[in-house]
């Protein structure tokens, strides 16, 4: 596998308060990666700062070989870099529908604008059966014509993965895509992640469920007051001495002996 993005040595401040610092990551084309750590260790400030949102204090950021950390948010999306958030919020008026049309390529989009006629007619039908076939996927045939803010939150969070997959991106950075999601609908959430996986797209998955992300990730980075704690695989984190300090405290050593790491 080769990288395909890395962090090398990312630093963050938010005036005097440094949140990321000297963040070294590297993420192989293909791969399923969690991205965990404690409230607040910054874990979403990893993901504004690889779609740009976010601007360095100091280090780089390569995605597919090419620096991306000074390029605009749209530009870095163009690379091909989606993320969904963990709050979505959706538009008032559109449906979910159109919203997941609107979320095309601006290339198609373009296309269609400048088009007359036939052409422009069949770009819209493309986009419609792209956007229906995602919606069906994702569950959410039965809402398509609500009003997207209107759907449950677990539903908004499908729609937001829907919107992302709708540019075909090589990147799907997720933040807590279980949050507000039904338990039920947990197991389908973790298929379908692996069937847009199997499509060829890298996954990043900022999660706090850690059933899930023994499910669905072959790799953890643990994240602690914006530092690396952690590179391994789900099934060694509760045995990492670093990791359990950074979530339960070192109180829980006197509480449960454990094995070297
Ligand atoms: N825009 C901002 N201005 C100032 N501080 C910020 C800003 N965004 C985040 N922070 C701070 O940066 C730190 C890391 O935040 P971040 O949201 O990345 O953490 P997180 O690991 O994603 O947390 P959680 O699991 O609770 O979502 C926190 O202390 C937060 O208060």
């Amino acid at each position: 596998m080769t990288s395909l993005l890395e962090l090398d040595g990312i630093a963050i401040r938010y005036g005097g308060n440094t949140v990321l610092s000297g963040l070294t990551l590297s993420i192989d084309s293909g791969e399923i990666v969690g991205l965990l750590g404690p409230n607040g260790s910054g874990k979403s400030t990893v993901l504004n700062a690889v779609t740009g949102f976010t601007p360095l204090a100091s280090g780089s950021i390569r995605f597919d070989g090419r620096r991306i950390d000074p390029l605009a948010p749209h530009r870095i999306a163009q690379r091909g870099i989606r993320r969904t958030f963990q709050l979505p919020s959706m538009p008032t008026r559109m449906s979910v529908l159109e919203l997941t049309m609107t979320a095309s390529s601006e290339h198609h989009q373009l296309c269609a604008a400048l088009l007359r006629g036939r052409a422009t007619r069949r770009i819209e039908h493309a986009t419609h059966a792209r956007a229906s076939a995602l919606l069906e996927q994702l569950k959410l045939t039965a809402v398509a014509h609500l009003p997207a803010a209107s759907i449950s939150g677990g539903q908004k969070k499908l729609l937001s993965i829907a919107c992302a997959m709708m540019t075909e991106p090589k990147l799907l950075l997720l933040d807590e895509p279980t949050a507000g999601v039904h338990p039920n609908l947990r197991g389908e959430l973790i298929d379908e992640l692996r069937r847009i996986h199997g499509l060829g797209v890298t996954l990043v998955v900022i999660e706090h469920d850690m059933h899930f992300i023994r499910e669905l990730c072959e790799r953890c980075v643990v994240l602690d007051r914006g530092a690396a704690i952690a590179n391994c695989k789900p099934a060694e984190l509760d045995k990492n001495r670093r990791v359990l300090d950074a979530y339960l405290g070192r109180a829980h050593r006197t509480a449960r002996p454990l094995e070297a790491p």
